[in-house]
């Protein structure tokens, strides 16, 4: 099932058998040459789908990000899981640069739809990660899982100023497609909804761009709609200890089919970007906590000083205010909690009454959410002078089982 058969994009027009056993030799090569981190570095190249853990969590964030959130259709278990492996099976492909299906997108018969839709013909892996979660509602009485529903898998409770849209929150599954490329990551979830069709439907999606996090020390932050760097302090794929103790879920946690996996809780946050950019720079970096220019800490000079929250301005009030983000974040006063961010900036057109609809998809993974978002956002909605000027629209949280190694697909320790 995970042979990565397929056709390779590149050789395409080519003699087909040759230009396969090429692509496929080349593309494994590469990657066994490189580690993640060299990955980053290469926009181009695939990044190994197999492993402990899903791609797509700790691999340096890529550029782009098309996110959908799926509703099962089918009642039928057996469709379900089917459709698991047929997904899992694709998937492998996909990530690897190629087309899926036998035939793929020009090969096959002129009477039948083609296998693959075609739009990433001769482009490059470009990185592309698929990542998987589970919903809650997944776990209802359709498919027989109630009992394997983890219970750091809870639905998010409503916090202060939430302004949740039904149809853009929730979902059975989700699907995080993140490239260098957008028409890649467009066209990983295109094909997957297109193998889904009967047994899933999509329930939203989220086109994302401009990644507003780095997770290694190899990457530059990037910087958010607000314009200041967004991710400094942030979990890394290279700080392997804090990884186990804030990422990954332990066996001791529970479930066993979680273990080695994360929770993914997601957030459509809309940001009124018109009223921001009519705040005083002053007034921007104290909301934020860190200088626009350099993203350091106020009061110091360099993006990655450590913060000071002692340190107090000529009127003696703290440099970092009470009421400032990165101090309401910081694991210092959220018992040591810390997220792996991984969203992206957005801009779906305007709104019609002259703004922007425009904001961050926020993305965080962790080891347990009772522990780690929902602590940290319940201080955020309280006190956060940043509330001004953003809300949140969207919302989903999301089990994301350990990597699948080759035979095994997406949530076969569930369903086991
Ligand atoms: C519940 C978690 C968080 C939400 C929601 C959130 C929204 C949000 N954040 C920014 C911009 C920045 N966030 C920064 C740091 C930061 N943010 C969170 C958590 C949430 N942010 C954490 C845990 C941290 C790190 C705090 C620390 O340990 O210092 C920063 C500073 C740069 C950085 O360290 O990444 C910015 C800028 C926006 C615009 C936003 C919603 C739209
Ligand atoms: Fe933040």
């Amino acid at each position: 099932m995970s042979d990565r058969k397929g056709i390779s994009r590149r050789g395409l027009f080519g003699a087909a058998g040759a230009a396969v056993a090429t692509g496929v030799a080349g593309y494994a090569a590469h990657s066994a040459l490189t580690g993640e981190e060299s990955q980053a570095a290469d926009n181009n190249g695939p990044v190994e789908f197999h492993g402990p853990h899903q791609a797509g969590i700790t691999t340096p964030v890529q550029d782009r990000l098309h996110f959908a959130a799926f509703d099962v259709t089918t009642t039928k278990r057996d469709d379900l899981i089917a459709l698991l492996k047929e997904w899992t099976a694709a998937a492998a492909l996909l990530t690897a640069g190629r087309d899926i299906g036998q035939y793929g997108a020009v090969n096959g018969p002129g009477e039948a739809p083609p296998e693959d839709t075609g739009e990433a013909v001769g482009l490059p892996p470009a990185r592309l990660t698929i990542t998987v979660g589970f919903g809650p509602s997944l776990f209802d009485k359709r498919f027989g899982l109630a009992s394997k529903r983890p219970k750091a898998l809870v639905d998010l409770p409503h916090f202060i100023g939430d302004d949740l849209d039904p149809a853009r929150s929730g979902g059975d599954i989700a699907v995080q497609a993140c490239s260098d490329d957008p028409q890649v990551a467009v066209h990983a979830i295109r094909n997957l909804a297109r193998i889904g069709f009967g047994r899933v439907a999509v329930r939203y999606s989220q086109l994302g761009f401009g990644r507003t996090s780095s997770t290694s020390r190899a990457q530059a932050t990037p910087r958010n709609l607000f314009g200041f760097k967004d991710g400094t302090n942030n979990l890394k794929l290279e700080e392997a200890d804090k990884l186990e103790q804030q990422l990954w879920v332990q066996p001791e946690d529970g479930p066993e089919w979680m273990v080695g996996g994360a929770y993914l809780v997601s957030r459509r946050i809309r940001m009124n970007i018109e009223i921001w950019d009519r705040t005083s720079l002053g007034e921007q970096e104290t909301i934020i906590g860190r200088g626009k220019g350099t993203g350091a800490p106020l009061g110091k000079a360099d993006e990655f000083d450590a913060i000071d929250f002692t340190a107090k301005n000529s009127d003696g009030d703290p440099r970092v205010p009470m009421d400032s983000h990165v101090r309401l974040a910081h694991p210092q006063f959220n018992n040591g909690a810390e997220l792996l961010r991984r969203g992206y900036n957005f801009v779906d057109g305007s709104d019609g009454l002259g703004r922007l609809d425009a904001g961050l998809f926020f993305l965080a993974y962790q080891r347990d959410p009772r522990k780690q978002f929902i602590p940290v956002q319940n201080q955020l909605a309280k006190s956060d002078t940043m509330n001004e000027y953003i809300h949140h629209v969207g919302s989903g949280i999301f089990a994301c089982p350990a990597g699948v190694t080759p035979g095994s697909y997406w949530g076969e320790k569930l369903f086991a």
